[in-house]
């Protein structure tokens, strides 16, 4: 059982995490920390009082009770699931997203993307550049399966898409993404995951070679078009609709 336990956990999501894992061997489960942010990395002392000997995988040193180091391609299982480490820094200089496979499964992969990539977005470039978020989203992730589930690390998708609507106002995917999302939200149901194969459908950042969004931030090269786009988003205004 990979656990990428998200901020501070609920009681009711601990709760249901401590019984499931009860029955598991410590050999079994991992917390899989992808940035040291505390809305990420706050909830793992708790769990090391509550599960001692519990691996607590990071790729920064400033990660709440880091057991296990990691870096680009570090590999290591829980269970029967396989965990590649990739490394992307850009929102932190040591952020790590999961990319994980079960053996002898038919179930596509996952990726846990945490501030990386959101759904419709990406993360603030608060410890990287332009150049490094391409590298993660274009040349790391956007390399991954097309099939492969992303689960980003906040539910940012409505407004993320607002941006992208903005970015591409005639882009009809984005429409009806947008309309999904709300409609999602407005029942209190999750938007993540999607799929890698889809964000570049509809995210801005991950749609930095198309032309469509080129034009929008007057770039034409994918590295400045991105760095544009970023600090357009910084300052975007979300609207209401
Ligand atoms: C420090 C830690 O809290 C984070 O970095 S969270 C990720 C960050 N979120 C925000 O800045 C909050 C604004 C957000 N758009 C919202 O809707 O609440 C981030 O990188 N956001 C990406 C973005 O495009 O806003």
């Amino acid at each position: 059982l990979a656990i990428k336990f998200q901020p501070r956990p609920s009681k009711v999501t601990f709760g249901c995490f401590l019984t499931r894992i009860e029955r598991l061997r410590t050999e079994d489960v991992g917390q899989c920390t992808d940035c040291k942010t505390q809305d990420h990395a706050g909830g793992n002392e708790k769990m090391l009082r509550l599960m001692p000997g519990l691996k607590v995988y990071g790729g920064d040193d400033r990660v709440d009770c880091i057991t296990k180091k990691v870096s680009h391609s570090s590999t290591f299982k829980l269970g029967s699931l396989n965990v590649k480490c990739l490394f992307t820094p850009c929102h932190t200089t040591g952020h790590i997203c999961y990319f994980v496979t079960k053996e002898n499964s038919t179930e596509p992969p996952a990726v846990f993307t945490g501030d990386t990539l959101f759904v419709a977005g990406c993360g603030k470039f608060f410890e990287g550049t332009a150049e490094q978020m391409y590298k993660a989203l274009i040349e790391i992730l956007g390399r991954l399966p097309p099939e492969t589930r992303v689960y980003c690390g906040h539910e940012y998708t409505v407004s993320n898409l607002k941006f992208a609507r903005h970015v591409e106002p005639d882009n009809e995917v984005i429409q009806k993404k947008l309309a999904w999302a709300k409609e999602k939200c407005s029942k209190g149901e999750p938007t993540i995951p999607s799929t890698l194969a889809d964000e570049f459908t509809y995210n801005p950042f991950m749609r930095v070679k198309e032309k469509s969004v080129q034009d929008h931030v007057k770039e034409s090269d994918p590295i400045e078009t991105m760095r544009s786009l970023r600090k357009a988003k910084d300052g975007f205004r979300v609207p209401k609709e």
